[in-house]
């Protein structure tokens, strides 16, 4: 299905948000689709969950407009389509793992059967088990069954993998995107790049309160293809931006990171100007690089 034909299940406009006087997000747009990962992703204190908080109806906005299923947020019909699982929430200590699923379960109207919920999270074996007494990791799992207990419409993760092993952070990507393929929409946020690039159709950068990119994985990395050279130069910031092909600097004592449109001219440029450099490496863009640079296009504009 293409993008356009897509239906569009949430939408932010013109969304901005103050916490006393400090701005935390400005002037924000976005949508999710139906069908479709959306990652939204950035540093601490971005404004993630503060988005996600307004799209879920939790938070008001200062101003903008907020639609969930073409509601407002708040409003019953629309929170019941929509499966929800916080950073962090209580779960009360004494219930098992069956009892919680099975009580949640009741809110839907079409839920799934709490064997296959329980199966889905990766709980199986832990049914009984009281709520209290479950690991970290574990507690997580039954944070993301209960979001995805009801078969929603909307599934709205916040930092899902957080505290997962390797293995179980695979296997909840593996669910996470089965729910996608078959027809809800997704919207996790995560600062995991890796994470964003592995299960997201689209990606949302947020830094500082403000949306810096919003598109495919590949197109992010393609607006900035190129390379990273890291070495340790004498050289100041001027005369290395002076480098052919240097797109962003960015500076620690010694230590440079250049990111450049075409690594071995610079490199050249760079070995013959400086002869005292040292520790030079050349890599691919990475999304990381990718991302650190349009956060720096945005701060110089
Ligand atoms: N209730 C609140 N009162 C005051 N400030 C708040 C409140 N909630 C969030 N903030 C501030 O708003 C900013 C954005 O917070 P938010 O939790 O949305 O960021 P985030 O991108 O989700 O970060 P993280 O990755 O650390 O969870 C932060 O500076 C935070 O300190």
């Amino acid at each position: 299905m293409g993008t356009d034909t897509m239906a569009v299940v949430a939408r932010l406009e013109r969304i901005s948000k103050h916490f006393e006087n400090h701005l935390v997000l400005d002037d924000i747009a976005l949508e999710v689709r139906a069908g479709e990962v959306t990652a939204l992703l950035g540093p601490n204190g971005a404004g993630k969950t503060t988005c996600v908080g307004i799209l879920t109806g939790r938070l008001a906005p200062a101003s903008g407009r907020v639609e969930l299923f073409g509601l407002d947020p708040t409003r019953p019909a629309a929170r019941a389509r929509m499966g929800v699982m916080l950073q962090s929430g209580g779960l009360p200590d004494v219930l098992t793992v069956f009892e919680l699923v099975t009580l949640q379960s009741g809110y839907y109207r079409y839920p799934r059967a709490v064997a296959a919920t329980i199966a889905l999270a990766g709980l199986e074996g832990l049914e009984a088990r009281p709520a209290g007494k479950l690991s970290g990791g574990q507690q997580r799992r039954l944070h993301y069954a209960l979001a995805i207990c009801g078969r929603p419409d909307l599934l709205v993760l916040d930092e899902p993998t957080t505290g997962l092993d390797h293995e179980a952070r695979r296997q909840l990507w593996t669910t996470v995107r089965e729910e996608a393929d078959d027809g809800a929409a997704v919207l996790l946020t995560t600062h995991y790049l890796e994470e964003a690039d592995a299960l997201a159709d689209r990606i949302i950068v947020i830094d500082e309160g403000r949306i810096i990119a919003d598109d495919a994985p590949a197109a992010i990395k393609a607006r900035v293809a190129g390379s990273t050279i890291r070495c340790r130069t004498a050289l100041s910031e001027r005369e290395l931006a002076t480098l052919p092909g240097v797109r962003s600097i960015d500076r620690n004592g010694a230590a440079a990171t250049l990111m450049v449109a075409d690594g071995a001219s610079t490199a050249r440029a760079l070995l013959g100007t400086d002869p005292t450099i040292c520790d030079l490496t050349i890599t691919a863009a990475s999304l990381e690089d990718a991302l650190s640079h349009l956060s720096s296009m945005k701060r110089a504009a």
